[in-house]
């Protein structure tokens, strides 16, 4: 493993921890990657999120109790892709108001104050040396049981009480316990005392999402990280995204310990796991852990097999701070709390130090470290986790660069800078409208501090003639846009229209100049003579299907029929094939996962990374009201897409819009030409002969009410329109 591909373009610290990790995981010296899944070109090439990105899709949402063999239901998913993000920005300035974290009550000192608690932890992590930390994640496939692991591993370290009540307790927005999926990676300090030594030993835990949208919080999580354990389902085995979480950890020089997990489960076959382990990672198994972290079965087996396997983290109490941001959230009264990573140097309140993204001095208020909740302490060493806030505390947002390093002011020249993280890159996009636009300074507001907590998130003003100001909004999948949705919902109680998912366009001129639409409404009309002697461009991504053997047949087809490209199809086992593709990023927003776990009865993962553009036929699908088009609407499809998605159009437009005095015609057009068409005829009666001439009282709530009933109102080509119209037409 020594030697193996550093991926900078990920995360980039290759000065913070040597590349060469793994030593006992025998690798073909030739490519240092598993043969199995060497691409056609070099191995650097297989990586998973070649250019900082990789994706894939999965369950959008699942049941609670998810412990049955059979696969979960599913909805469909999610997509990404390569764009400039510049001129994202952030609109307005930040009113307090917190992002709900959720506190829990299960924690094994809870009872006792928190002073008291921090008192105690502290003692004993002041006579934990450097040598004794462990910084490490766990990563899975989604759904293969990592919080629940999680849980087990904090009850055994007694950081909580063991019972029931812990459900994943490190998913602890509301988003997460809804969907039952988790979201935002979580650190949380653990104190472990080796049965083997006596002695105790710091952890840090890092619970990661599952899922492809939020990979960008799993390469994130890496960079406070020396290991991770592979946690593998016994009864699924190896899936796409155990692929992908492996070669991203094996990219950054992760020590890597494999765990099967569910080993409870009647469907449970270790053997096959571990041998599916061998050959495709050629991982050595002989020392992989074998757990339920249902039961606990097995659990004390893993922090031991941690200590062992992983290295210490490297880094110097005595020298001046190197601290680098991982995290931040936003706190009413401590304003925005920093999660961070100390490489050198100790913090403690009171210190001033410098950030190198903005130059700005803060003054260390409270540092503390997350136990799971937030457990204040007097000093954070160099290979902790912790956070931290200042006072005066930082209010404005933007302040808070994820990758940025901080020191102690006056040592800017002499502290190299952590190289920090490359800026996740949106492939989905959508228009955001409040549904109110009396609402829209407030749901600003619940944006800005939703963006905090969330980086990945771009975000630009945007108007509508048909739905008012709003955002154009990037997102790094389907379900990425969904999760941002609920969380403005359930923790600001913002109400919003969204419109439908679209992927970017890249337009080269004729000049050789290029440009990356990602509004449809700026996309030109067919009457620019410009457009027609432009080039286009559609975003592509190499996607890994698996699925077992018996519904290949089935599988080549919906990819083929979404314009895939087959690459390759290989068995790495006996009934297991991985099939890889090269298919437009559209085809994901359009659902292509649905249709392969329809076609699998839900067996098929799929992972992709972006693959770049391909000149493709695009051309702009409008919905037209009376002629005018509706631009909320508007999408850049593919030329075989046209009949089938206007016809779609039209009639579901239909459905929801009232009928009106006068004749009202709905059509698809794709540029100039009218694809589709449907009418809704005219009302016949006469309302108004109902009214009395003389009722003045009731004439005039008449009018009172049709005033307010207008504000949801929208007049489109002379039409008028319910705003509740769109949010059903835009809703799937
Ligand atoms: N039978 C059994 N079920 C388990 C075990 N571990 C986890 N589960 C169940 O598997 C489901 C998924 O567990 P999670 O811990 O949420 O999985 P996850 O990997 O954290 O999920 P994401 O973070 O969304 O990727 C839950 O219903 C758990 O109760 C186990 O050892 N045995």
């Amino acid at each position: 493993m020594r030697g193996a591909p550093c991926r900078p373009d990920v995360l980039m610290r290759p000065c913070l921890r040597p590349c060469a990790r793994l030593p006992r995981l025998p690798l073909p010296q030739s490519s240092r990657l598993p043969s199995t899944l060497l691409s056609t070109s070099s191995c650097q090439r297989t990586l998973p999120g070649r250019a900082g990105f990789s994706s894939l899709a999965s369950l959008e949402s699942r049941p609670n109790d998810r412990t049955s063999s059979s696969p979960p239901a599913l909805r469909p998913l999610s997509s990404s892709l390569l764009l400039p993000t510049t001129n994202a920005r952030v609109l307005v300035p930040v009113t307090p108001v917190p992002t709900r974290r959720r506190h829990n009550s299960t924690t094994a000192t809870s009872k006792m104050p928190i002073e008291r608690r921090a008192i105690e932890v502290e003692k004993r992590i002041a006579a934990i040396p450097l040598e004794r930390y462990r910084n490490f994640c766990i990563v899975a496939h989604i759904d293969h049981g990592k919080s629940t692991l999680s849980d087990r591993l904090l009850e055994h370290t007694g950081t909580i009480v063991a019972g029931d009540g812990n459900k994943q307790v490190l998913d602890k927005l509301d988003v997460e316990r809804e969907r039952g999926i988790t979201v935002k990676a979580q650190t949380c300090t653990m104190i472990y005392k080796h049965k083997e030594d006596g002695l105790d030993y710091l952890l840090h835990l890092v619970d990661t999402p599952g899922h492809v949208d939020f990979r960008a919080e799993v390469t994130r999580s890496y960079s406070s990280c020396s290991g991770a354990l592979l946690l593998v389902d016994a009864s699924q085995g190896v899936q796409a995204q155990t692929v992908a979480n492996f070669y991203l950890a094996f990219a950054q020089g992760l020590s890597l310990v494999p765990v099967v997990n569910k080993i409870d489960m009647a469907s449970a076959d270790v053997p096959r796991v571990l041998e599916q382990l061998e050959t495709v990672f050629e991982l050595d198994t002989s020392t992989a852990v074998k757990v339920s972290a249902k039961t606990g079965q097995g659990v004390g087996e893993i922090l031991p097999a941690v200590i062992k396997k992983m290295p210490a983290p490297v880094g110097d109490a005595k020298k001046p701070l190197r601290m680098l941001l991982v995290d931040s959230w936003y706190d009413t009264f401590k304003g925005v709390v920093l999660l961070v990573r100390l490489f050198d140097g100790t913090l403690k309140q009171g210190d001033k130090v410098y950030s190198y993204a903005t130059g700005n001095e803060y003054i260390v208020g409270e540092v503390g470290i997350q136990y799971p909740d937030a457990v204040p302490q007097k000093v954070l060493r160099a290979g902790q986790v912790g956070y931290v806030f200042f006072n005066p505390g930082m209010k404005r947002i933007q302040d808070a660069k994820l990758g940025d390093t901080f020191t102690n002011v006056g040592c800017e020249d002499i502290v190299e800078p952590c190289p920090g993280f490359e800026e996740p890159k949106p492939m989905v996009f959508v228009a955001a409208f409040p549904t109110n636009q009396d609402d829209y300074g407030r749901l600003a507001d619940s944006i800005s501090h939703l963006v905090l907590n969330d980086r990945s998130v771009t975000l630009q003003k945007d108007y509508s003639e048909a739905l008012g100001a709003g955002w154009r909004l990037g997102f790094l999948g389907s379900l990425h846009c969904s999760v941002f949705q609920d969380r403005l919902r359930q923790e600001h109680g913002a109400s919003i229209i969204i419109t439908e998912p679209a992927v970017p366009t890249k337009i080269v001129w004729s000049t050789g100049q290029e440009e990356i639409v990602t509004n449809p409404a700026e996309f030109p009309d067919p009457d620019d003579h410009r457009i027609r002697s432009a080039t286009l461009y559609e975003p592509f991504v190499n996607a890994t299907v698996t699925l077992p053997e018996e519904y290949v047949g089935r599988c080549i087809e919906i990819c083929e029929n979404a314009r895939g490209v087959q690459k390759s199809l290989e068995f790495f086992t006996a009934t297991q094939v991985i099939l890889k593709y090269e298919l437009p990023a559209a085809s994901l927003v359009d659902d292509l996962f649905g249709k392969l776990k329809g076609a699998t009865k839900g067996y098929a993962t799929l992972d992709y990374e972006d693959a770049g553009w391909r000149q493709a036929q695009l051309v702009k699908l409008n919905l037209l009201v009376n002629k005018k088009a509706v631009d909320a609407v508007a999408r850049i499809v593919h030329v075989s897409q046209v009949e089938r998605l206007g016809r779609q159009w039209v009639t579901k437009f239909k459905e929801h819009v009232d009928r009106q005095m006068f004749e009202v015609i709905i059509q698809a057009a794709a540029g100039r030409r009218i694809v589709a068409r449907e009418t809704i005829k005219p009302f016949r009666k006469d309302v108004l002969a109902k009214l009395h001439a003389s009722d003045i009282t009731r004439r005039r709530k008449l009018l009172e009410k049709q005033k307010a009933g207008r504000k949801r109102l929208r007049a489109v080509g002379n039409v008028i329109i319910d705003q509740s119209a769109f949010q059903k037409f835009l809703s799937k």
